[in-house]
């Protein structure tokens, strides 16, 4: 397996945004959100897990990419088997969303990748991107959060990969993502350290 990457053809890159946060506290509708006002690109680290794990077990990679509950059939599978392969790999899942999506982040100055869970997919932007790095922690209470549909589910939201990032991290920017919160105000802001 090649496991280099070459950073060197993205030097038009602006920023890189890692989206982090619990379960339905809003990374992909923060992540779409950005994308639509800066005409920036969205990744997501989990797409090309979800589409290798498919084509190995051969079942169903585009329901497994919407947010249908098909993907909850497999989750626990999904986590171990990417456990593994990160294990092997600590990167492979960061080279795979980029490299997938390659035409666009030639091209594209902005990339906002949704679903960053480890420390070490943020040593692989910082070691590519350092200058462009912006941390973003995305939070909604748990009140919050049950209203848009999460429930607990023992062995994913107390993995180690739904909890890596709770701790040690310095945020570049932390999202209130309730709905009392000022929403609008937030992304004024977060857009603006994007563009700074
Ligand atoms: N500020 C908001 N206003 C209204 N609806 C929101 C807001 N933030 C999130 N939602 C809604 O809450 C639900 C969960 O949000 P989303 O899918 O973005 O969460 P997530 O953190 O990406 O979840 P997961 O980790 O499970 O993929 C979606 O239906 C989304 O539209």
């Amino acid at each position: 397996m090649c496991t280099s990457f070459d950073s060197g053809k993205y030097s038009h890159l602006k920023k890189v945004i890692l989206l982090s946060g619990k379960r339905k506290c809003g990374k992909d509708y923060i992540g779409e959100k950005l994308a639509d006002k800066l005409q920036a690109i969205l990744l997501h680290l989990s797409e090309p897990l979800k589409l290798e794990f498919a084509r190995l077990h051969q079942i169903d990679g585009k329901e497994l990419l919407s947010s249908s509950s098909y993907k909850e059939n497999y989750r626990k599978d999904m986590i171990k088997w990417g456990e593994e392969k990160r294990h092997a790999d600590p990167s492979i899942f960061c080279r795979l969303a980029i490299e997938q999506k390659d035409e666009q982040c030639s091209t594209n100055p902005i990339w906002i990748v949704c679903d960053i869970r480890r420390y070490t997919d943020i040593e692989f932007f910082r070691k590519y991107f350092p200058k462009q790095l912006l941390l973003v922690r995305v939070e909604a209470s748990i009140e919050t959060r049950q209203n848009r549909g999460w429930v607990f589910t023992p062995n994913v939201d107390d993995s180690e990969s739904e909890c890596q990032l709770d701790e040690n991290v310095r945020w570049s920017f932390i999202f209130s993502n309730n709905d009392s919160d000022n929403f609008e105000t937030q992304m004024t802001h977060l857009i603006q350290m994007i563009q700074s």
